[in-house]
């Protein structure tokens, strides 16, 4: 199953410079193992915003909020999700 899922970070201006980096070197991490093992394959940049739009491909809507829930940076986001389904004009079904 196909989720569109977009996220915006807002990292509080009060948090100290070295926990800012270490929970974005571990969100990387994290966000790089899901994409190796395909349950993450697009990861797009926002232009001018600190916002992704990301496509995941998981089994289940529980299956995603695990992952979204286990997110380094969950609690400083704010996050939309909208479930895909096939279209029937794609060439490619
Ligand atoms: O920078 C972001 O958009 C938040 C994020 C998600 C995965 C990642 O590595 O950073």
């Amino acid at each position: 199953m196909k989720y569109l899922v977009h996220m915006e970070v807002d990292i509080p201006r009060d948090l100290p410079a070295e926990e800012r980096s270490a929970v974005i070197a571990r969100e990387k991490e994290y966000s790089q193992q899901l994409q190796r093992d395909g349950r993450w394959p697009e990861i797009w940049r926002v232009v001018g915003e600190y916002a992704n739009y990301s496509v995941f491909d998981v089994g289940s809507h529980d299956e995603l909020h695990e992952l979204l829930q286990g997110l380094p940076l969950f609690p400083y986001m704010t996050i939309d999700v909208t479930p895909l389904a096939a279209h029937p004009s794609d060439i490619k079904a």
